[in-house]
């Protein structure tokens, strides 16, 4: 489904800045997988998806889905296929816009029309029986402007939007980071509901190893740039955050030093 192949990505490169983010990384994502993807800070994890979104280009190697190279493609020409939510509430909506109006345009994005926030009489219905199926009560806040609504509840109405234009794909970074325990329970909910209804493919960067392996059909382990953890089917039955400690310090041969890492534990 996605097939990343000897991607490459070097920021500054040729300065004495030089990093390489990614180098030669290749993965192959199944059809319906829901891959979690976690690693220290640094590791590589926002830059492989931002190579998978078409927010950043690759250096070398090819970005490849459903059997087509789309390396080359801009990000909003992916967009139709590919749903994003990033971990600021505040950067999936626009605030001064009603909930209706931000719908009308993550609607359009599929029919490759964009900024068009008109709504009429049906799409207003529409976006209403997609609100009431998230329980907050937002399907009677339809005029109300996106900065009025809680990091949470502006979190769901962005995942919302994420999926309004049917993708196959959904990349979440980190996000429910920013949200308190509660509300990122809620969120992680509706992920995995939307994630199976509509038979997504996701892959969810996570500092939350629990979260991790409650929620990945597979669990990816990126270090360096590189994937030095890859686990999934009878492997991942059963494992547990220990589990994950362990073979991170095995790989690497190295604890673990990295706090944020380490908060799901
Ligand atoms: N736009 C950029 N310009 C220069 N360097 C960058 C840029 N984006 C990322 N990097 C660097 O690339 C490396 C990988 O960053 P990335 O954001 O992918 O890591 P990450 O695993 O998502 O980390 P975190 O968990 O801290 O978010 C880091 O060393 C980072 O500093």
């Amino acid at each position: 489904m996605i097939d990343l192949m000897n991607v490459r990505k070097v920021f500054n490169a040729g300065t004495v800045n030089e990093n390489v983010a990614i180098g030669d990384l290749s993965l192959n994502i199944e059809k319906g997988e829901f891959v979690t993807v976690i690693g220290s800070n640094g590791a590589g994890k926002s830059t492989m998806l931002n190579l998978i979104a078409g927010i950043l280009t690759p250096d070398g190697g090819n970005v490849v889905v459903n059997g087509r190279d789309i390396t080359k493609m801009p990000d909003y020409k992916r967009a139709k296929f590919i749903g994003s939510v990033f971990q600021d509430p505040l950067s999936g909506t626009a605030k001064s816009l009603t909930i209706e109006e931000n719908m009308a345009i993550a609607h359009k994005r599929g029919q490759g029309r964009w900024f068009a926030k008109g709504v009429n009489r049906k799409n207003r219905h529409y976006f209403a029986e997609k609100l009431a199926d998230l329980g907050l009560g937002l399907e009677n806040r339809l005029k109300t402007n996106a900065g009025l609504l809680s990091g949470g509840q502006r979190q769901c109405l962005t995942l919302l939007m994420a999926v309004m234009a049917n993708p196959e794909i959904l990349l979440l970074d980190e996000h429910t980071a920013a949200l308190d325990p509660k509300t990122a329970e809620l969120v992680m909910n509706l992920t995995k509901r939307l994630a199976d209804e509509m038979n997504l493919t996701c892959l969810m960067v996570t500092h939350n190893m629990k979260q991790a392996i409650e929620f990945g059909s597979r669990i990816i382990m990126m270090h360096g740039g590189e994937i030095v953890v890859d686990v999934k089917g009878a492997d991942k039955k059963g494992l547990t955050v220990k589990d994950l400690l362990q073979m991170f310090e095995q790989v690497k041969g190295s604890g673990i030093d990295d706090d944020k890492l380490l908060l799901g534990v």
